[in-house]
């Protein structure tokens, strides 16, 4: 006698420290550069859905920023956010990487999901795996699980490739039975004019110093296809800072930044809506936004 195959679905989320590789996971195990990623902390802003469609599941990832202590408003409504999530999934995998010591940062992002989750099952995950030696893994492997209990423990490379199917297979495992929640050949629920700010942000962080990534915000003011021709699109993109000195970075002599900026992420949008495109780039200086609740609003983060 044979039974029907199963076909689970749910969704994931990746949690964890700034910068501990979340985004980078995600993306491996979509396939498609789906969430952005940088070496700056706290890129992540938003729960990029990314979703993995195989024969016996299909999974949805949601990816949240890097949890820290809000000192602005903006690092409120970011931890709102973040809850709100681990309340709504099936599995949770918590990441550390595999090259930073654990510390209270950690302890306090599992303390709170024992809190706010506290029957989710937890994975443990430690990245970048490829930054150390294997002992050295071993080693974080067991400092991790010294920290609470966890479902499983899984050691992965994003960048490698390595161990992000078995990952997979884990957080498939903790699915509940169920059909397809999207088509085949979606990868994101993220409207494409979030993806493309997305992508200019991302553009714009790219070598940046220190202060600026937090000021930065990016949103799509219009996008029309150009009159009287189907392989072009318009898109015009406002690219907030809080202060004057940081637009004049943004811009760099003579707009030269800008320019680059701009060429790098059109050839990305370009990829993303499979027209050529005109890209509009536009820096304006929204003072102290990330305090601003009606400006927060504004650039939709509600
Ligand atoms: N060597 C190595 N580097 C990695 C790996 N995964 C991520 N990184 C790097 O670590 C940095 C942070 O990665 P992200 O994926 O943006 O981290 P995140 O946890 O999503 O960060 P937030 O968005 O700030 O929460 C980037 O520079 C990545 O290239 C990995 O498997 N190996």
């Amino acid at each position: 006698m044979t039974t029907a195959p199963v076909h689970r679905s749910g969704f994931a989320c990746f949690v964890g420290r700034p910068n501990a590789g979340k985004s980078t996971l995600l993306n491996a195990m979509v396939g498609t550069a789906v969430a952005i990623t940088s070496d700056k902390p706290q890129t992540t802003r938003r729960a990029v859905r990314g979703i993995v469609t195989r024969p016996d599941a299909q999974l949805v990832v949601v990816d949240t920023p890097g949890m820290h202590k809000p000192r602005t408003l903006l690092g409120e409504r970011l931890d709102d956010l973040v809850r709100s999530v681990w309340s709504d999934v099936d599995v949770i995998a918590f990441c550390v990487p595999a090259d930073e010591a654990i510390g209270p940062g950690d302890r306090r992002i599992v303390a709170e999901l024992s809190e706010q989750a506290p029957r989710t099952p937890v994975l443990g995950v430690v990245t970048k795996t490829d930054k150390v030696r294997p002992d050295a893994v071993a080693a974080q492997l067991l400092a991790l699980s010294a920290v609470r209990e966890f479902a499983e423990l899984v050691p992965v490379s994003a960048v490698r490739g390595e161990q992000v199917g078995v990952l997979c297979d884990l957080l498939v495992a903790r699915l509940p039975e169920g059909p397809r929640l999207y088509p085949d050949g979606e990868v994101t629920d993220e409207p494409v004019e979030t993806r493309i700010a997305e992508l200019v942000r991302e553009a714009a962080l790219d070598g940046v110093r220190d202060e600026l990534p937090h000021s930065l915000a990016a949103q799509v003011t219009e996008m029309v296809p150009r009159e009287g021709r189907d392989d072009l699109t318009d898109v015009y993109v406002t690219i907030y800072v809080e202060r004057d000195s940081q637009k004049a970075i943004v811009l760099g002599h003579r707009a030269s930044r800008l320019v680059a900026v701009g060429r790098r992420a059109r050839a990305r949008i370009e990829e993303l809506l499979g027209t050529r495109v005109y890209l509009d780039l536009h820096v304006t200086v929204a003072k102290d936004w990330q305090r601003d609740p009606k400006q927060l609003r504004r650039l939709g983060f509600d």
